[in-house]
């Protein structure tokens, strides 16, 4: 899944306001590359992030969406908005990516009258608050048990699981600690049938163990994105440059590694 924010003040794109134009460049860059999906947010969800009136939000990604619907890879709207839901799958995006979990009102009634796929994420808290003290009696349950009551609730709701994909949100209200812990047992997160998204890119989680900026921080994001993978991940959300993780990939790094380790 490759990153398009369409933001000013996003964690990393945010040295430079995506024009239009570089936006669809980067775009064209990430298929290229061969992602699987584009994740395009008008909003940026970092910590402390502010809140993105709806016509703002619709500006930036509906004229993205136009460009790209027809760029050859399913596009995914990130947005908890049920409006800009709405008007990103009649743009033309195939996937709703919500961090909210589609647990702001209206979204789950949107949701009902779509056929989208769905991300739903883990997140403890808000943007706003999520990253103030995070605290868990056990992550990993606590998680896993989200997860795994919100795909029962959209079933319960009539939404076909299969259009279900979950994601235990990195960095969205858990400590280094959490992260670590959730990443080290991806494999309890989710049922085996539902696909299993991270998202780690660039994030503090990274840049707390390299100690480095988030510009600095793409082979720490591979090497992430590679454990992930070996632990279970079905997808890896990642900007240019990152993508993709294929099995492949992993194999083949993988071995070079070991070569590498063994002195051969
Ligand atoms: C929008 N966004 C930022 N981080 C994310 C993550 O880790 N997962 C998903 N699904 N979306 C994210």
């Amino acid at each position: 899944m490759g990153i398009l924010n369409i933001t000013p003040d996003s964690f990393y794109d945010g040295a430079h306001f995506l024009t239009h134009d570089a936006a669809l460049k980067r775009a064209m860059q990430m298929v290229d590359e061969g992602v699987d999906l584009i994740d395009i947010g008008g909003e940026s969800t970092r910590p402390g992030a502010p809140a993105v009136p709806l016509n703002e939000e619709l500006e930036r990604v509906l004229p993205i969406i136009k460009a790209l619907r027809d760029v050859g890879v399913p596009l995914s709207i990130d947005t908890h908005k049920p409006e800009v839901m709405r008007a990103a799958l009649a743009e033309g995006a195939d996937l709703i990516n919500d961090i909210w979990g589609l647990r702001q009102p209206g979204a789950l009634e949107l949701v009902q009258q779509s056929a989208c796929g769905l991300c739903v994420m883990h997140m403890s808290g808000t943007p706003q608050t999520m990253q103030r003290a995070p605290s868990y009696q056990d992550v990993v349950a606590e998680v896993a048990a989200f997860l795994h009551v919100r795909i029962a609730e959209l079933e319960a709701a009539g939404i076909a699981r299969s259009r279900i994909s979950v994601d235990p949100g990195f960095g969205f209200g858990k400590t280094l600690e959490h992260n670590y812990t959730l990443l080290a047992h991806l494999a309890q997160l989710a049922p085996a049938d539902v696909p299993l998204l991270i998202g780690l890119s660039r994030k503090s989680m990274l840049g707390a163990v390299i100690d480095r900026p988030a510009s600095e921080r793409a082979a720490a994001s591979i090497a992430g994105a590679i454990c992930a993978a070996e632990r279970g991940a079905h997808g890896i959300r990642g900007k240019v440059g990152e993508l993709p993780i294929t099995p492949d990939f992993v194999l083949r790094l993988g071995y070079v590694a070991g070569k590498v380790l063994a002195g051969a």
